[in-house]
C-alpha cells in the first residue's frame, strides 16, 4: 500500500482555520492581540457611524480583570445604526458573515474582523462575549452573551434578552474578555487611536486604559465625508465564477443582454450589443441557460474590451483636502499643511483614489526620516510599515529638492487610499501590495503636496535672510539715534531723552517691516548687539 492512501482527509470550519492560524489575521500574541481587538471593534464602530451620516461617539475602555493570566476586559461603546437582533448571533458568531460583501468602500470587508477577536477570546479564557445593541429607531435594546461553536461555524447564545429604549439610544456596545499583554501593546493602541483621530476628526473619542487615564479627543468639526455608494460590479473586475454567481443569485430573469446592461456599470445598449457579437453569444438567450463555454467567452471578451468607461468612483469615499488639513493642523500644530485628493483611477477593473497630506514643522519631532501615516479606506496601518507601498515611495522621494537642507527635519507624510478593494498583503491589513498604477497615483500625490512644502521653505527662507538683514540694521539704531539727537536737540540736556525717542522710533518702524512683535525683537536685539 503506498504512503498516499493512509492519508486521513477532513473538512475544517472557517472558524477552526482561522482559529489554528490566527496571526493570518494579526493575534500573532498577546499584545498584538490586544491591539488588533481595539482595531477590529472600533472600525467596526466607525463603519456603523459615519458611513450612514452619524457623527461617531466613541468610548473605548480597557481594565485588567485578572493579574495572573492577564485577562483584560475590552469594552467599545458607539452611537452608530447598531445591529438588528436577528443579525447579532451571526454576525458576531459565524465567520465569514458581513454587510459590507457589496462594492462600497468601507472599512471592513471580509467579514472575520470581530469574529477572530472572539475566537482569540476563548481560546485562552472563558467568558463569553457581551453585545448590547439598539438599532436606529429601534424602542428596544437587546442584550446577547455568546460564543463560537468553532466545529460548526456557529454562534453559541448563552443568553439573550431586551429592555425598554426610553432614550431613543441607538448604537451598539461589545465587551470582550482576552489574554493580552499592556505594556508591549500600549504605544502602538495610543498611536493606532492618535492615527484614526487624525482622519475623523468629526469624530470624538474617549479612551481609558488599564492603567486609569482617561484621554478624550474632541471633535473638531462637524463636516463628515461623503459616504460611499453602492455599485455594480465593473466588467474589468469580473471572472468566470463571479459571473456564475450573479447569475445564480439574478432576482429578475433576463436575457443575457438584458443581464449585461442592468448588472453592470459601464454597459448600455451598444456597449452590450458588441460584446455580444465578438463573444458569439445570441442577445436574447436566459442568462441562466448560458453554457459553462459561453461564460467563459463572456468572460474573454469583457476583460479584453477596450471601450468600457474606467470603474465609478461613488462607491468611495474620500476624506478630501479640507478634512485632511483639519486632522493634521489639530494633532502637530504645524508650520504648514498642505494635502491633495487625486482624480479616480483603476486598476483590475477596481476604482481607487489617493490622498496625501503633509505637515512640517510645529509640534513635529525632527528627524532623519519623515513620519508617515498610512491609511487604507480610512483604517490607519501602524504594523509592517517597512513592507507597504506608501513606504516604498516615500523612502524613494529626495526631500532636499523640495527645499529641505537639514539632515533632521520635522515632517509628517500623510498617504490615505480609498477602494472598493485594497490590495492588503494579509487578512490583518497592515499593509498595501505594490499595485503599479496605485504605486504611481501615490508618487503623485505626494509629489503634488511637496512642491508645496518646497514654496514655503522658499518663502520662509527668503523672509529670514530679510529678517537677518533688518537686525544688522539694528546694530546701528542706537549710535544712529544718539547722532542724530545731538544734532537736532535744542540744549544738551536734551540729548538723552531725544535720543531714546529716536531709537524708539527707529525700531518701531524696522519691526514693522520684518513683522516682530516688540518682545520678539527686543530679545533679539540684545542678543545681536551683544
Ligand atoms: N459596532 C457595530 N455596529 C453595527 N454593526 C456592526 C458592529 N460591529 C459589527 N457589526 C456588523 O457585524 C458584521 C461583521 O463584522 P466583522 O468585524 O466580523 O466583519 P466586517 O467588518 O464585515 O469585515 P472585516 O473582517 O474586514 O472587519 C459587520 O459587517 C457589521 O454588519
Amino acid at each position: 500500500m503506498s504512503s498516499e492512501s493512509r492519508e486521513r482527509f477532513a473538512s475544517i470550519s472557517p472558524a477552526e482555520f482561522f482559529k489554528r492560524n490566527p496571526e493570518l489575521v494579526g493575534f500573532s500574541n498577546p499584545a498584538r492581540a490586544l491591539y488588533q481587538s481595539v482595531r477590529e471593534t472600533l472600525e467596526n464602530s466607525l463603519d456603523a457611524t459615519d458611513i450612514h451620516m452619524i457623527l461617531p461617539s466613541i468610548k473605548i475602555s480597557i481594565d485588567r480583570v485578572e493579574i495572573e493570566k492577564e485577562v483584560y476586559r475590552l469594552t467599545v461603546e458607539d452611537n452608530g445604526i447598531g445591529i438588528p437582533p436577528h443579525i447579532v448571533p451571526n454576525a458576531f458568531g459565524k465567520v465569514l458573515y458581513s454587510s459590507k460583501y457589496t462594492i462600497r468602500q468601507t472599512r471592513g470587508m471580509y467579514g472575520l474582523g470581530v469574529k477572530a477577536v472572539l475566537l482569540y477570546s476563548q481560546m485562552y479564557q472563558d467568558r463569553p462575549f457581551e453585545v448590547q445593541t439598539s438599532p436606529k429607531g429601534s424602542n428596544r435594546v437587546y442584550y446577547f452573551r455568546l460564543k463560537i461553536d468553532i466545529s460548526k461555524n456557529e454562534p453559541i447564545i448563552f443568553h439573550r434578552s431586551s429592555i425598554e429604549n426610553p432614550t431613543g439610544w441607538h448604537g451598539t456596545i461589545i465587551t470582550v474578555y482576552l489574554v493580552g499583554d499592556w505594556l508591549r501593546s500600549k504605544q502602538r493602541i495610543y498611536e493606532y487611536i492618535k492615527r484614526t483621530y487624525i482622519l475623523s476628526p468629526y469624530a470624538e473619542f474617549v479612551f481609558r486604559d488599564p492603567e486609569g487615564n482617561v484621554t478624550y479627543y474632541p471633535r473638531v468639526t462637524n463636516k463628515l465625508p461623503k459616504p460611499p455608494e453602492e455599485v455594480k460590479p465593473h466588467p474589468y473586475g469580473v471572472d468566470i465564477e463571479l459571473l456564475k454567481y450573479l447569475i445564480a443569485t439574478l432576482r429578475y430573469q433576463y436575457d443575457v443582454r438584458g443581464f449585461l446592461i442592468n448588472e453592470f456599470q459601464s454597459i448600455g445598449d451598444v456597449t452590450a450589443d458588441e460584446i455580444l457579437k465578438l463573444a458569439g453569444l445570441p442577445p436574447n438567450k436566459p442568462a441562466s441557460k448560458l453554457t459553462d463555454d459561453e461564460i467563459a467567452r463572456l468572460v474573454e471578451v469583457m476583460k479584453k474590451y477596450e471601450k468600457f468607461r474606467p470603474p465609478s468612483a461613488d462607491a468611495l469615499s474620500t476624506l478630501g483636502e479640507e478634512l485632511i488639513t483639519i486632522g493634521l493642523n489639530k494633532v502637530f500644530s504645524p508650520e504648514l499643511v498642505a494635502a491633495e485628493t487625486r482624480k479616480p483611477k483603476a486598476y483590475q477593473g477596481h476604482p481607487f483614489i489617493v490622498e496625501a497630506g503633509i505637515a512640517y514643522g510645529g509640534s513635529i519631532q525632527p528627524a532623519e526620516f519623515p513620519t508617515v501615516l498610512r491609511y487604507a479606506n480610512k483604517i490607519p496601518l501602524v504594523y509592517d510599515e517597512k513592507s507597504d507601498v506608501i513606504w516604498k515611495v516615500v523612502e524613494e522621494i529626495d526631500w532636499r529638492r523640495y527645499g529641505i537642507e537639514e539632515n533632521q527635519f520635522p515632517l509628517v507624510v500623510l498617504v490615505h487610499l480609498c477602494s472598493t478593494k485594497v490590495p492588503y498583503k494579509s487578512a490583518g491589513k497592515e499593509s498595501i501590495a505594490d499595485v503599479e498604477e496605485i504605486e504611481r497615483e501615490i508618487k503623485f500625490a505626494i509629489m503634488s503636496v511637496a512642491r508645496q512644502l518646497r514654496l514655503f521653505l522658499l518663502e520662509k527662507r527668503k523672509q529670514e535672510e530679510e529678517k537677518k538683514r533688518m537686525l544688522t540694521y539694528m546694530k546701528y539704531i542706537p549710535e544712529l539715534a544718539r547722532s542724530l539727537a545731538i544734532f537736532e536737540a535744542p540744549s544738551e540736556d536734551k540729548v538723552d531723552p531725544l535720543a531714546k525717542e529716536l531709537e524708539q522710533k527707529l525700531i518701531e518702524i524696522v519691526s514693522r517691516k520684518i513683522g516682530l512683535n516688540d518682545a520678539e525683537l527686543y530679545k533679539k536685539l540684545k542678543v545681536e548687539i551683544s
